[in-house]
């Protein structure tokens, strides 16, 4: 079943019960990634410009009368308990106080470890989609609050529009950059977000922006960077090998704390071009960056 907006009148409760319901959970890509300092708490201050991509895990919600929530299929590698799915929709339940229930499925796609946010977009998912269905009624920002303490990367997917973060990525300002086309791909590893935070050699003292350096088009150019690179290639050769193959052909940069790296395009053929001539082990696919995200051209998020 489609969802739509129009059958969450408050009189339509039962209309979503037991029925098995579809969302988008999509990823997000860093353009650039600045790390302007470090809080008392460990956690690093950000600047960072977030676009979404039509490339998304699909998460289907069956409410249940009965009030348990279950995760039908698990992801392999992640006890349910500590999955982001599940902690977001106890989290939810316990805050509206609801007696109804949910079976969840996911069909993930998204690499983890990848630096797409692919957890924190399956948290976000789950908040936004149950608070309509389970009738909620929380605000965006109570929910972008709620998800915070799930992950950093969490109220942006709950807010749904590209935006330039600060903090530690959850004070949003839209902006709207090219919707190009990327060639994401990834080598075979995994890297662990908090590892990366924690290496003493990570830069830490990028100067901040002003808001004139943001009216740039083009921000995969020498004025940005992302400041876990470095770092990542020098402990990951697999990664470093894909960056010095790629940008001979195309502007290209790591995501996050990586281990995916994006190559942009103006248009998908010359992504799926570059594709086809990627050397072996590499996983990829092409998407297109969107200012809104899919979740929310479904669901009105803003
Ligand atoms: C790298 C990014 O993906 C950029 O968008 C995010 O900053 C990471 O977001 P995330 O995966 O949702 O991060 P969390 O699950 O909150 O944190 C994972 C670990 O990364 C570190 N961490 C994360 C975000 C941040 N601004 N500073 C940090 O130091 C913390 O040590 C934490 O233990
Ligand atoms: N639903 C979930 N999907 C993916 N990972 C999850 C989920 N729930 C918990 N995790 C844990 O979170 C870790 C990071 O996964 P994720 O896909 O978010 O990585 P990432 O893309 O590198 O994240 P980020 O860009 O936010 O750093 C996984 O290794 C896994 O242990």
């Amino acid at each position: 079943m489609t969802y739509s907006s129009h059958t969450t009148s408050p009189t339509s409760i039962n209309h979503f019960i037991n029925k098995a319901i579809e969302f988008p959970s999509p990823a997000k890509i860093n353009l650039f990634l600045h790390i302007v300092g470090q809080r008392p708490d460990g956690y690093h201050n950000l600047e960072t410009l977030f676009q979404f991509l039509n490339y998304s895990d699909t998460i289907t919600l069956t409410v249940t009368e009965q009030p348990s929530i279950s995760l039908l299929t698990p992801i392999e590698g992640v006890n349910n308990e500590d999955n982001l799915i599940v902690k977001a929709a106890k989290l939810l339940k316990s805050k509206c106080n609801t007696s109804l229930g949910v079976n969840i499925s996911i069909n993930k796609v998204l690499p983890m470890g990848g630096g797409l946010g692919g957890g924190s977009s399956n948290a976000a998912t789950i908040l936004v989609a149950l608070n309509k269905l389970w009738q909620c009624d929380l605000s965006l920002n109570e929910l972008a609050i709620l998800g915070l303490g799930l992950g950093a990367d969490v109220p942006i997917f709950v807010h749904g529009f590209s935006a330039f973060a600060q903090g530690v990525g959850e004070e949003l300002t839209p902006i709207e950059p090219l919707e190009s086309w990327y060639l994401i791909t990834k080598p075979k590893c995994s890297i662990s977000t908090q590892q990366v935070f924690t290496a003493t050699e990570l830069p830490r003292n990028t100067p901040t922006l002003s808001s004139q350096s943001l009216t740039v088009k083009d921000f995969i150019t020498e004025n940005f960077h992302n400041d876990c690179q470095t770092l990542v290639i020098k402990n990951y050769p697999e990664v470093a090998k894909l960056l010095a193959w790629l940008v001979e052909y195309a502007p290209s940069r790591m995501t996050g704390t990586g281990a995916c790296v994006f190559t942009r395009f103006s248009s998908q053929d010359e992504a799926q071009a570059l594709q086809a001539k990627l050397p072996p082990g590499i996983s990829s696919f092409v998407a297109q960056g969107l200012n809104k995200s899919p979740l929310c051209s479904l669901i009105a998020c803003m």
